[in-house]
C-alpha cells in the first residue's frame, strides 16, 4: 500500500489547529495532529517542504522505517517543530494501519489494559471561591480528578485563569506575545490556601492536581511540595523548568508530593535521567509533540521500568486527533496514570468528528477502526489561520521569566 498524496490542513475554529492527511493508493487515508501552539506555520513549512515530498511512493505500512527515516535522516534531530512533524506522519500511518486491519488502534497496540481512561478537568477561577464553584461543577459532571488554578492576589494575570469570568482559558490570546507579570513570593504564600479550601469543601477522595507552569526554582519547588504534603495532591506539574533534569534531585530531597513533567518534551532524551533516577512520578510528553506513537511508547516502556506512569498533556491546543489517538494509547499502555482533558469548543468538535466519549469522569476511545477521529475539510476551510502567540512572563522588576 503506497502513499499516494499527503496534505496539510490548517484551520482556526476558535484556535489554530494543523492536521496532516495521508492518502494511500488503496483509497485508505489517515490523519495526524501537527499542532504546535504559537508555532503552527513552522510545522506546516517543515512538513510541506521537507517531509511530504519524501513520503510519496513509500509503503504506508512501514511505519518504523519511515519514522527512522524522518528522525535519523533529518540530521538536525529533535526539537518541537521536527518532532511534531514526525508525530503527525506517525499518527496518520498508525491510523491507516489500524483501518487496514479493520480494528480500533488500541487493539493494534496490544489490546485493552483497562475498560476506561480516567481524565482530569480544569477548574480555574479569578479567586479561590470561583475556583471552588468550578470544582463543584466538575464533580457534578462525574470527574474524579480536577486540576485547580486560581488568581493570586497582587498578581494581575496568572497562568490558567481566563481573562474574563465564564470565558474559556486560551493562552495563545494575542497576535504577538502579551506580557504577564509574576511574583513567586505571593504565589508561594497563597496557593496552599487553594488546596486547603478544596480539601475542606470536597474531602479527601477527589484527586487534586496543580500546574506550577515552570515558574519556580528547584528549591522553591521543594519548599512548595513540602508545604502542601498534607493535602495529598495527585501531582504538582512543571514545578521548575526541566531542561535542568538534575534540579529534580533537589526537589525529591525535600518532598514526597508526586511530580509530573514533560508536556514541552519532544524526545526520550529530554526525560531519560528524570525517569531512570525516579525523579518524577508522571511523564506528560504526548503523541503530537514527542514523535507520535512510535516514539512515545518507547518513553512509556522506559518509564514502566522505574514506576513512572503516563499523564498525557491534553490542552485544547492539541487537536481532537491527538486526543483520540491518546485515548487509544491510554487504553493500552500498562503504566497509565491519567489523561488531561480540556473540552474543545463546539466548532472544533464539528470540524473533527470523533468516536471517543466522556462518561462519569472517564473516557472510552470508541470501537471505530483507526484512532476514530476524522476531519471535515469543507468545514475546516471556513476557518482561516490567524496568528496567535503565547504570552511572555516578567518578574515585578522586569526580569524575563518562565511563562
Ligand atoms: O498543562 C497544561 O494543559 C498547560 O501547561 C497548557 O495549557 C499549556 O500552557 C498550553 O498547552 C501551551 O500551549
Ligand atoms: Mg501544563
Amino acid at each position: 500500500m503506497k502513499i499516494r498524496e499527503a496534505r496539510v490542513i490548517v484551520t482556526c475554529p476558535g484556535r489554530n489547529l494543523v492536521t496532516l492527511k495521508i492518502v494511500t493508493d488503496e483509497g485508505l487515508y489517515g490523519i495526524g495532529d501537527a499542532t504546535l501552539n504559537g508555532r503552527e506555520l513552522a510545522v506546516v513549512a517543515y512538513l510541506e517542504e521537507h517531509v511530504i515530498p519524501a513520503l510519496i511512493g513509500r509503503d504506508a505500512h512501514r511505519i518504523e522505517d519511515i519514522w527512522q527515516y524522518l528522525y535519523r535522516g533529518a540530521y538536525w534531530r529533535r526539537g518541537p517543530v521536527t518532532m511534531t512533524a514526525i508525530a503527525a506522519v506517525d499518527l496518520a500511518l498508525w491510523d491507516i494501519k489500524a483501518k487496514a486491519a479493520n480494528m480500533p488502534l488500541y487493539q493494534l497496540l496490544g489490546g485493552k489494559s483497562r475498560e476506561q481512561v480516567m481524565v482530569y478537568g480544569h477548574a480555574t477561577g479569578k479567586d479561590i471561591e470561583s475556583c471552588l464553584d468550578e470544582v463543584a461543577r466538575h464533580v457534578e459532571l462525574g470527574y474524579k480528578a480536577v486540576r485547580v488554578q486560581c488568581g493570586i492576589p497582587g498578581i494581575p494575570t496568572t497562568y490558567g485563569v481566563a481573562k474574563r469570568e465564564g470565558e474559556r482559558y486560551e493562552p495563545a490570546d494575542s497576535d504577538l506575545p502579551a506580557e504577564h507579570v509574576w511574583d513567586t513570593a505571593k504565589y508561594l504564600k497563597y496557593v496552599p490556601k487553594l488546596f486547603a479550601a478544596v480539601r475542606e469543601r470536597f474531602g479527601d477522595d477527589l484527586h487534586i492536581l496543580h500546574d506550577v507552569h515552570h515558574r519556580l526554582t528547584p528549591i522553591e519547588a521543594g519548599r512548595l511540595g513540602k508545604s502542601v504534603e498534607e493535602f495529598n495532591l495527585f501531582w504538582l506539574e512543571d514545578c521548575t523548568p526541566a531542561e535542568n533534569q538534575e534540579g529534580f534531585r533537589l526537589i525529591r530531597q525535600h518532598t514526597t508530593t508526586p511530580l509530573a513533567v514533560g508536556e514541552v518534551f519532544n524526545s526520550i532524551h529530554d526525560c531519560r535521567e528524570l525517569i531512570q533516577e525516579q525523579l518524577i512520578d508522571y511523564i506528560r510528553a504526548t503523541l503530537v509533540h514527542a514523535g507520535g506513537i512510535t516514539h512515545v511508547r518507547r518513553i512509556a516502556d522506559l518509564a514502566a521500568l522505574y514506576h513512572v506512569r503516563t499523564g498525557f498533556h491534553g490542552a485544547t491546543d492539541l487537536s481532537p486527533v491527538c486526543m483520540g489517538a491518546a485515548l487509544h494509547f491510554d487504553t493500552w499502555v500498562p503504566n497509565f496514570g491519567i489523561q488531561e482533558h480540556m473540552p474543545h469548543e463546539e466548532r472544533i468538535d464539528e470540524v473533527f468528528p470523533h468516536a471517543y466519549r466522556f462518561e462519569d469522569g472517564h473516557f472510552t476511545p470508541g470501537e471505530a477502526p483507526g484512532h476514530g477521529v476524522d476531519i471535515d475539510e469543507d468545514l475546516a476551510a471556513r476557518y482561516p489561520y490567524k496568528r496567535a502567540s503565547l504570552p511572555v512572563n516578567r518578574l515585578v522588576d522586569g526580569t524575563l521569566w518562565h511563562w
